[in-house]
């Protein structure tokens, strides 16, 4: 109730598709129209109200702006990202769980495989392009659902759709989009754009339901069903953002809050507070996945496989696909990193790749982390934060430049290791070794 009585636009818009009111709020629970006075009465508030330090910031930050020409990897967009964003996406996107150990290592595990190229080999014409769920894409690498774009941009998931069809890579959008599934579906290049969808599951089967039907009749084709997301994690940097923008405002100064001695809940809602709310927290194989069969034709993917036991279960379970992933370290910290379950499961149970199609994101942030996983048997990688921060800086460009990066590592690699095509890419190619290297890309 922070915003009761006041405009709360710029804090709604951001995080709220469009059509939330519609979805959400009971017709009897629309209280008529705003008259004009208010109107003009919040107009003059607004007009008045001067900006913040933050905002002032981030209009500094925009005027000095580097081209885009000048990102010549994902680590200079997302450094450039994190100065342009307004705090609060920063903390959003950034955060993850506990000490973000798990999200730190996501990245630190690839640079734990290395390779052995194959020298003397025809490489022209090196095609990486590849299918996921039987959908074309240029590049071994999807977008991976990531909730609420347009806390960094006002176009928010259209960046992403249409760079998606741009350079013919393929989307995943997260049920928590800050765009209505209808206004993404919208910015579809052609009717024939793939879309997939990543549900976190209502407690409400009717909801729920509603909710796949909705996105089928939109043309989304595939339901990724996340499952390491149920319940809310502690991220710290989210959850200290309300303080470190007190202090920011007030020029520096921290905040001398009068200490009172006494022991108090911590509010770690943070910023996604709201969206773990409704959730099915007592999902099962034998029931969840039946209950998805019935509603949906569409092909089942789980998001969120942290270990091989599991990996196998939705292999029993028909599943489609498998995500090997751990929601980018924002969840339960100390689970592995995805490389090393991929490597497991790889060498537990090779099986299992030939059963369903298996994908991975997490940490990867160059050509190579792709290719490594891709030798392991990954048919996709799927990146999150890159995104998020590629179209928070430039936009559409920024989604486009993000995936031509990574398309000239991957050609560059798989030409470097001796292979033409992706089916060539396979476990003789990459060794594990039990050493770190001295210089880790981070
Ligand atoms: C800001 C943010 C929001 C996310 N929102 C969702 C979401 O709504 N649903 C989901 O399944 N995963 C979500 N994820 C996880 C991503 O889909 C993906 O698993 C993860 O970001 C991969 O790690 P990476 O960021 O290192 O690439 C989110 C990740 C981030 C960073």
């Amino acid at each position: 109730m922070d915003h009761a009585g006041q405009d709360a636009t710029t804090v709604f818009v951001p995080v709220h598709p469009s059509d939330t009111l519609d979805k959400n709020l009971p017709h009897e629970k629309h209280l008529g129209s705003l008259d004009k006075t208010s109107i003009q009465e919040l107009r003059t508030s607004v007009k008045n109200k001067g900006k913040t330090r933050d905002e002032l910031r981030v209009e500094e930050a925009i005027k000095n702006k580097p081209p885009l020409r000048r990102m010549i990897n994902i680590q200079d967009i997302e450094e450039t990202a994190k100065k342009l964003l307004p705090y609060k996406a920063f903390a959003y996107y950034s955060s993850a769980a506990d000490d973000s150990i798990t999200h730190v290592e996501n990245s630190r595990a690839f640079s734990r495989f290395f390779f052995c190229p194959r020298i003397m080999k025809e490489v022209s014409g090196v095609d990486p392009s590849t299918l996921m769920l039987g959908y074309k894409s240029s590049i071994p690498i999807y977008i991976s659902g990531s909730a609420l774009a347009r806390l960094g941009h006002p176009l928010g998931e259209v960046n992403l759709t249409r760079g998606a069809y741009q350079t013919g890579i393929l989307q995943m959008v997260s049920s928590n989009s800050s765009l209505s599934y209808r206004q993404i579906a919208a910015a579809r290049g052609s009717p024939d754009q793939p879309l997939f969808f990543q549900i976190y599951k209502q407690k409400n089967d009717q909801s729920a339901a509603k909710r796949i039907r909705e996105v089928e009749a939109l043309g989304y084709k595939a339901i990724f069903l996340t499952v390491d997301a149920l319940v809310h994690s502690n991220r710290e940097l989210d959850t200290r953002a309300p303080h470190y923008l007190e202090d920011y405002e007030n020029q520096g100064q921290v905040t001398q809050e009068k200490a009172v001695e006494e022991a108090v809940d911590i509010d770690t809602v943070g910023t996604a507070g709201g969206l773990v709310a409704s959730n099915d927290i007592d999902m099962t194989w034998e029931k969840t996945i039946p209950w998805i069969r019935s509603v949906t034709k569409l092909p089942v993917v789980i998001k969120g496989i942290q270990c091989v036991q599991d990996a196998v279960l939705a292999v029993e379970a028909g599943c489609e696909g498998i995500v090997l992933s751990n929601h980018g370290g924002r969840q339960l910290d100390f689970s592995l990193p995805p490389m090393e379950v991929l490597y497991k499961l790889r060498n537990e149970r090779p099986d299992v790749f030939t059963r369903t199609e298996v994908y991975i994101d997490g940490g990867v942030r160059r050509g190579t982390d792709v290719l490594k996983a891709l030798c392991l048997g990954a048919r996709m990688v799927g990146l999150g934060r890159a995104f998020l921060f590629a179209q928070s800086a430039y936009g559409e460009a920024g989604v486009v430049h993000l995936v031509r990066i990574l398309e000239r590592e991957i050609k560059f690699g798989m030409a470097s290791l001796g292979v033409r095509t992706v089916d060539e890419l396979v476990p003789d190619l990459v060794e594990r070794v039990d050493w770190q290297p001295l210089a880790p890309k981070l």
